[in-house]
C-alpha cells in the first residue's frame, strides 16, 4: 500500500496559487522533494502535516484519507514525525526529555527511558547525550535529536523540512547520511524537503523534483539525471547549458556543429549539454570550437569552466567540468568540444 498519497493538491495565499494540483505517491523508504526557494515545498508539507488544509485535492496516509474528503483529521491525530529546519528542540528541556516528548507513556517512565536509549542508539548518539541540554550538542547532534524525537512515537510518516540547512558543508553531509541510515533502520517512510540536489540525489530513494508549485518529475535519482522529463529538469539537477537545435534522425545542427543526440523526433529541439560532455581543450587543437573562459570554480577535487563559444551568431555558454590540475583562468582562449550523445528535447517542452 502507499504510504502517502497526495492527489490534485491546490492551495493560494490570497491570490497567489503556490501549489498548483500536485500529485505524488510516496511507497515508502525517502523521497525529496527537491525544488528552488519559494516553489512551494514547505506548503506542501504543512498540507500533509495538518497545518494547513488545502483548496483543492486531497491527501492519504495509507489507507486513511486525512485531507479533502470529509472533516480532515487534526495534526496530532496524523501518526506524523515532523523535523523542521532548526532550533527545533526544547531548549529548557534535555535531550532525553526533548526526545521522549510525544511519547504517551510519559517521559519519566521506564518504557519512555528504553525508547530514548534506543533512539539515541538509532541516530548514533551515545547514551552519555541523554543528559545533555540542547546548547551543549553541535548544530548536527541538535538534528539527530530532533529526529529522534519525530521517531520515538513510531509515526508511519516522518517529514523533513530543510533539516540541515543550517549545518556547514562536512558536517551537513555526514548527518545527512546518519539521518537516512536511521530512516530506513526505523522503517519509517520520510519526505525530506531540500533546494540541495546533491542531497536529494545522493540520499533519495525517489526525488520529486518542484518548480513553481508543481511536480516536473518523480523518479529514482538516476532516472531524474540521466533521463530528465524536461529542459527545466536538465538544467535544474546537474546543471546543463540548453542550446536551440535542429534535429534530423538522431543529429542536431546546433551552434556547436552537428551534435549526436538521443531522445528527440526530428524539428526544432533544445539540446541539453552536461557539464561532464564538454572537454577543454588548447585554442587551436583542431576540430574545436573557439571560447573564453567567463568564470572558474574551483572545488578542490574538480572544477567547473563557463566559457562562452566564439565565432557563432547566437550566444553560446556551455559549462565543463575539468580535473583540478591545468584549471585555466577567466579572459584564457581556450578550445571547446562536446562528446558523446546529448539529451534533446521538443523546443516547446518544459
Ligand atoms: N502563510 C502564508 N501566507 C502567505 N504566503 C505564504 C504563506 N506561506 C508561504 N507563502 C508563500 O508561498 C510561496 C511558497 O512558500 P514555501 O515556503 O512553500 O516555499 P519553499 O519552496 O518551501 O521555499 P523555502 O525553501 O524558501 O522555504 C512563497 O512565495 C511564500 O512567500
Amino acid at each position: 500500500m502507499t504510504a502517502l498519497r497526495v492527489t490534485g493538491l491546490t492551495k493560494s495565499f490570497g491570490s497567489v496559487r503556490v501549489l498548483d494540483g500536485v500529485d505524488l505517491d510516496v511507497p515508502g523508504g525517502l523521497t525529496a522533494v527537491l525544488g528552488a526557494s519559494g516553489c512551494g515545498k514547505t506548503t506542501l508539507l504543512r498540507l500533509v502535516a495538518g497545518f494547513l488544509e488545502p483548496d483543492a485535492g486531497s491527501i492519504r496516509l495509507g489507507d486513511r484519507a486525512v485531507s479533502g474528503s470529509g472533516r480532515p483529521v487534526p495534526p496530532r491525530r496524523r501518526r506524523i514525525g515532523y523535523v523542521p529546519q532548526e532550533g527545533a528542540l526544547f531548549p529548557h528541556l534535555d535531550v532525553a526529555a526533548n526526545v521522549a516528548f510525544g511519547l504517551a507513556s510519559g517521559r519519566r517512565s521506564a518504557a519512555a527511558r528504553r525508547r530514548v536509549e534506543e533512539m539515541l542508539e538509532l541516530v548514533e548518539l551515545p547514551r552519555s547525550a541523554a543528559a545533555r541540554q540542547p546548547h551543549e550538542l553541535s548544530g548536527g547532534q541538535q538534528q539527530r535529536v530532533a529526529l529522534a524525537r519525530a521517531l520515538a512515537p513510531r509515526p508511519d510518516v516522518v517529514l523533513l523540512d530543510e533539516p540541515f540547512s543550517s549545518l556547514d558543508a562536512g558536517l551537513r553531509e555526514e548527518t545527512g547520511r546518519a539521518v537516512a541510515r536511521a530512516l530506513r533502520a526505523s522503517g519509517a517512510t520520510a519526505v525530506l524537503v531540500t533546494h540541495d540536489q546533491g542531497e536529494a540525489l545522493s540520499l533519495a530513494d525517489q526525488v520529486a523534483v518542484m518548480a513553481a508549485g508543481r511536480l516536473l518529475q518523480v523518479a529514482s535519482p538516476s532516472e531524474v539525471y540521466l533521463n530528465p522529463a524536461g529542459p527545466a529538469v536538465a538544467s535544474f539537477v546537474g546543471h546543463a547549458a540548453l542550446v536551440p537545435a535542429a534535429a534530423v534522425a538522431g543529429v542536431a545542427a546546433s551552434p556547436l556543429g552537428p551534435i549526436q543526440v538521443r531522445g528527440a523526433r526530428d524539428g526544432r529541439v533544445l539540446l541539453a549539454v552536461r557539464p561532464e560532455q564538454v572537454v577543454v581543450t588548447a585554442e587551436d587543437e583542431p576540430g574545436c570550437l573557439r571560447a573564453e573562459v567567463l568564470e572558474v570554480s574551483f572545488f578542490g577535487h574538480d572544477a567547473t569552466v563557463r566559457a562562452r563559444v566564439v565565432g557563432t551568431d547566437d550566444l553560446v555558454d556551455l559549462t565543463a567540468r575539468v580535473s583540478a590540475s591545468g584549471v585555466p583562468e577567466p579572459g584564457a582562449q581556450v578550445g571547446v568540444r562536446v562528446v558523446g550523445e546529448v539529451l534533446a528535447f521538443p523546443e516547446d517542452a518544459r
